[in-house]
């Protein structure tokens, strides 16, 4: 049996509805329960369309069936965490290559800096499909914050908000990358696999993966377990910043995509998009929350360093890429 929660995001949005305060509190109990145990959750019922993700799945698809030369024209850049990341660049996991392309679109690009070397003729609609999309994603993100701040009892319901005010702007390390998973070879080296094993650095991640399968996420007995495809559904999961910021209490649970056996899988390309939320660059993440029974609302030791959401992701970036 699946270990990932599914929770119903229906209803989350509408102010007007009758209702809607006890069924936000209801659904906050429940993401809470699953973050803070399994630390992912499959939400079902957003506001995002397969519509919408296919056309990302089109656009980055022109990218990614370029030629390598193409491509590497707009090699990523690693100072505005933007453009296509080749196979094998970035490795999560020291003791494994990760057999993946990628394309992301950091803070400027999120912004729609125009200066940004877009890759506009190998995609005439990607600028606009992936802003747009990142403008869902956005929306969404700043919701399950808010539905997940109402979970955990916050003082301040719009905390978590706040500090993710500056998204899609310099100030804050969001990002929104289009994973591709070639076809495997035969005689594909055994250091290599898909996505090595990791947790996400930032608060929290929203990812939509396709049909073909190969995500697995870490279990409270150590061991990997499938993370199912559902169709409709996202793919919620707490990101390390967050499991410092709530002392641990929220999950950054480690997962990774394996090469599978079956030879008809491996055969088959895997699409995945992966929305990174992070706080602003100036919250301070090891301060403890404020909530509003009194609990913890302990200040910072004074001996201990305030960390910032800048530094803490600076340091995980620059140790799982090869710049
Ligand atoms: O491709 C996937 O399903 C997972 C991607 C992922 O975990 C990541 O990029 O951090
Ligand atoms: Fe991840």
């Amino acid at each position: 049996m699946n270990h990932i929660p599914i929770v119903d995001f229906k209803d989350c949005y509408d102010e007007t509805l009758v209702g809607y305060r006890s069924n936000i509190e209801a659904t906050g109990k429940l993401l809470l329960d699953a973050l803070s145990t399994v630390g992912f959750v499959y939400l079902k019922n957003t506001p995002i369309k397969s519509d919408e993700i296919a056309a990302v799945n089109k656009v980055t698809e022109e990218i990614f069936h370029a030629s390598s030369s193409e491509k590497n024209k707009f090699e990523w850049d690693a100072k505005r965490n933007f453009g296509y990341v080749s196979l094998t660049r970035e490795n999560v996991d020291p003791k494994k290559t990760d057999y993946k392309e990628a394309f992301n679109l950091g803070a400027e690009a999120l912004d729609g800096d125009m200066s940004l070397s877009w890759p506009h003729h190998l995609s005439s609609d990607f600028y606009k499909v992936m802003i747009d999309f990142s403008q869902t994603c956005k929306q969404l993100s700043h919701q399950v914050l808010r539905v997940l701040a109402i979970g955990m009892g916050l003082k301040d319901e719009d905390f978590f908000i706040k500090c993710h005010s500056k998204m899609h702007t310099g100030q804050n390390y969001t990002t929104l990358r289009s994973l591709y998973y070639p076809p495997v070879p035969k005689d594909l080296p055994v250091n290599q696999t898909r996505l090595g094993v990791h947790s996400d650095y930032g608060s929290l991640t929203l990812l939509f993966q396709d049909d073909v399968g190969g995500l697995q996420v870490e279990n409270t007995q150590n061991e990997f377990v499938d993370a199912v495809p559902i169709e409709g559904t996202v793919v919620v999961n707490i990101g390390d910043a967050l499991e410092s910021w709530t002392l641990g209490k929220l999950k950054s649970t480690k997962h990774k995509v394996i090469i599978p056996d079956d030879p008809s899988v491996r055969e088959t390309v895997r699409r995945s998009l992966v929305y990174f939320v992070h706080p602003d660059h100036d919250t301070v993440i090891n301060k403890p929350l404020v909530y509003a029974n009194g609990d913890n609302a302990i200040e910072i030791k004074k001996t201990q360093k305030p960390i910032t959401a800048f530094e803490h992701t600076r340091r995980k970036l620059d140790a799982s890429y090869t710049y």
